[in-house]
């Protein structure tokens, strides 16, 4: 039998090779949906098994693979298993998995740790922000976001727990995907044995082919892990003569360990047939059409739950609404055979995870989600796939710095990924709600990637954490506009991570790279530790109110909700209003969650509360290491304003998801930038810009209270310029 070479060890028996279509025992495992085949046998039949040997030899030869699948063919899943089958996870080190969203994180882990038959959180674990499900020492495989893994660079760069990294779900090229990539390559030209598996069903294989095949330099030998914040990407290691000789020696990543170059691979065959129907006829309005494919589809279609995508909140609640009220009047189905669960960002993790749970028998279940399901997931039993091609996507104007959720036609590989969570336990169906010919005429191949759309402010801090101080040489697979680096190197500056010759404040940025929240929050916590401000009590809870979903009980009480953030709501703003709900919780109810007595007559949904007191005492351990000072403002509601007012522009980063309106600062260097015709100019003292209908969002009316800070005390405490400017969704 072969025997596969991975670092410093040679490969055990792949349990494979020995019985195909043997006579194991499948893993003792909690919950198994194919009741027909056992884990193992339908492990067997994904059409990635028959390339696992292909896979474990294009890892000996190469040190980059870039693995091209169907979507559901068994990528995310099965890969991390043959690996760790290989031997790949002996002394001691992890094989890492990045998926761009927690919730894949979540139930990827789940459904491995299922396979495999061991508990969650052991040999099977994940880790997203605040939530870390791994055991030291025990866990062999780790999905977790990208984020995060780029977070754990800041105290390991080479990724020393690891011998072998897959970057699943590439295609989405979120910010995060796109800096680890070309963080990965650094890594590479230092760590030789380091391997790395970029995979997706809709990769754009060749360029990432070419990302990490034309490198000048090869890989070095260098120590694994070098000292805290003294690494220096930039500079060449070794001496002059040495990095002479180097140059022109190797154009990819270097072949130490076994293996050289980069290498893509196509995994042929798909788990089952997805069939797709186009309209013949385009729709006036995608959310009516899509209402009504779904009551066809219960109507006329054979069983099979329904996967449903929308761009946002408020029309996933629309819809969810409009296909309860259609059910009520269906003709041959009872509307209790139908169960309606929305899918957003902004819903309790519980109620998340209710439209994963199967439905009761003679039940169909539909769901309808914005693309956060789109890739990477498995929802049982989704057969049909109702895909109007919208999303709401983030951009931002690279010169003036405005910021905006735009409704935008998807690309072409983002549909294909929602057509493909279907077809995943069973043959699946997807229907575009737009003709063939636009389809393939309006929609581009590829998503534009984030990072040549959106604010560089955080991707950039990481950068400087890490040591790597010309910016602009950092390598992307896509490099960013010039005018996006000059205004996020302009927004670090003015919150004082950067000095004005453009290097680190230390510890400053550090920190504010360091803590987990976004740099303008991390901003507001430290600044709330320093004299004159003194409530960094206050601080930490509102810092974690602004970390979780929606504290307010999702209902269709529309009326009676509203009557609850008025009685709840602070005029002083989103955070103290936060601040206050989570007082009271504390105040009024006991230890555990309590949705039926006081926090249920006010909408306050008691979980989200508690989730948040964890994540304020995971910060406050934060602020304890820096040795600063926790102390509480008492009574001085204005001191705490000051510190809210001084970090107001948080607010525009924490309600782009769910509201009409978005939030902007402004350039540094332009006064006056684009104002939209709706806002109200209430002060414009330099160095502030005031506006006075500062609504954006649809969730908490009083977020008007902007206005409710009396601009003198911006003037107090402006630390640096910034304006404020409201603008309609993109529409
Ligand atoms: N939670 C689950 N419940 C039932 N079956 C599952 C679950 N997760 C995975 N599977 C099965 O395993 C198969 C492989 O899933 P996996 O996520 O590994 O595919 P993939 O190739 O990574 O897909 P994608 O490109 O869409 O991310 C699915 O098609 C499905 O049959």
């Amino acid at each position: 039998m072969q025997q596969y070479w991975r670092p410093g060890e040679r490969a055990p028996q792949l349990p494979y090779d020995k019985e195909i279509g043997g006579s194991e025992e499948p893993p003792s495992v909690v919950w198994n949906t194919n009741k027909n085949l056992s884990l193992d046998e339908q492990r067997r039949r994904l059409p990635v098994f028959r390339h696992r040997l292909s896979i474990l030899w294009a890892l000996e030869k190469h040190r980059v693979v870039i693995l091209v699948g169907q979507t559901g063919c068994g990528k995310s899943t099965q890969v991390p298993q043959y690996l760790c089958e290989a031997g790949w996870t002996s002394h001691g080190r992890r094989i890492g998995v990045t998926v761009p969203r927690r919730i894949a994180a979540m139930t990827i882990a789940s459904r491995v740790a299922q396979e495999m038959g061991v508990k969650l959180g052991r040999e099977v674990g994940y880790s997203i922000r605040f939530d870390d499900q791994t055991t030291a020492g025990v866990t062999r495989i780790q999905y977790m976001t990208d984020g995060l893994l780029l977070r754990e660079m800041i105290s390991d760069p080479l990724l020393s727990a690891y011998s072998l990294l897959i970057v699943d779900d590439a295609h989405d090229r979120t910010i995060q995907t796109d800096l680890l990539l070309g963080l990965l390559k650094k890594v590479m030209k230092k760590r030789q044995h380091l391997r790395l598996i970029i995979s997706s069903a809709t990769l754009d294989a060749q360029a990432l082919k070419a990302f990490f095949t034309d490198s000048a330099a090869d890989a070095e030998d260098t120590p694994e892990k070098p000292s805290k914040w003294s690494s220096r990407w930039d500079q060449p290691t070794g001496s002059a003569d040495s990095r002479k000789r180097k140059r022109g020696s190797d154009r990819g990543i270097g072949g130490g360990g076994g293996g050289g170059g980069c290498v893509v691979l196509s995994v042929e065959g798909r788990t089952h047939p997805v069939e797709v129907e186009y309209l013949s006829e385009p729709c006036k309005d995608y959310v009516e059409a899509a209402v009504k494919t779904v009551i066809d589809i219960h109507e006329h279609e054979r069983d099979g739950d329904v996967l449903v995508f929308l761009t946002g909140q408020e029309e996933i609640e629309a819809a969810v609404d409009a296909i309860r009220e259609a059910a009520r009047h269906l003709k041959n189905r009872t509307p209790q055979s139908l169960h309606v669960h929305p899918l957003y960002a902004a819903l309790p993790a519980d109620r998340q995870l209710a439209a994963f749970a199967p439905p009761p028998r003679s039940v169909r279940k539909v769901v309808v989600s914005t693309n956060l399901c789109e890739a990477s997931v498995t929802i049982d039993g989704i057969v049909f796939v109702v895909d109007p091609c919208y999303v709401k996507a983030k951009a931002a104007d690279a010169n003036s710095g405005v910021s905006y959720l735009v409704v935008a036609p998807t690309s072409q590989a983002s549909a294909t990924q929602r057509a493909g969570r279907a077809g995943r336990t069973q043959p699946g169906k997807c229907y575009r709600l737009l003709r063939e010919a636009d389809f393939s005429r309006l929609l581009p191949r590829q998503t534009v990637p984030e990072i040549m759309r959106t604010d560089l402010t955080s991707a950039l801090l990481y950068l400087k954490c890490l040591g790597i101080d010309n910016l602009v040489s950092f390598e992307f697979v896509s490099p960013p506009s010039l005018a996006a680096y000059t205004r996020a190197l302009e927004s670090l500056y003015a919150l004082g991570a950067l000095d004005d010759k453009g290097k680190l404040v230390v510890p400053l940025g550090v920190r504010m790279a360091e803590l987990p929240l976004t740099p303008e929050v991390n901003r507001m916590l430290l600044l709330s530790t320093e004299e004159g401000y003194g409530c960094a009590e206050e601080a930490l809870i509102m810092a974690a109110m602004t970390s979780v979903k929606s504290p307010w009980i999702a209902t269709r009480k529309k009326d009676y909700l509203e009557l609850c953030k008025l009685s709840l709501g602070v005029a002083e703003g989103d955070l103290l209003t936060y601040f206050n709900m989570y007082q009271q919780y504390f105040f009024h109810t006991s230890e555990e969650s309590d949705d039926t007595g006081w926090a249920g007559r006010h909408m306050v949904h008691g979980p989200t509360i508690l989730r948040a007191r964890d994540i304020r005492n995971q910060l406050e351990k934060h602020l304890r290491r820096y040795k600063l000072p926790i102390s509480s403002g008492g009574q001085d509601t204005p001191r705490i304003a000051r510190l809210v007012a001084a970090s107001l522009f948080i607010n525009a980063a924490q309600n782009q998801g769910n509201g009409k309106y978005v939030l902007c600062r402004s350039p540094l260097s332009s006064p006056v930038m684009s104002i939209h015709p709706s806002s109200v100019l209430v002060s414009a003292q330099p160095p502030w810009v005031v506006f006075q209908e500062a609504v954006f969002s649809g969730d908490t009316p009083y977020m008007q209270g902007v206005t409710a800070i009396d601009p003198r005390w911006l003037s107090a405490v402006a630390p640096h310029y910034f304006h404020m400017n409201l603008q309609r969704d993109g529409r």
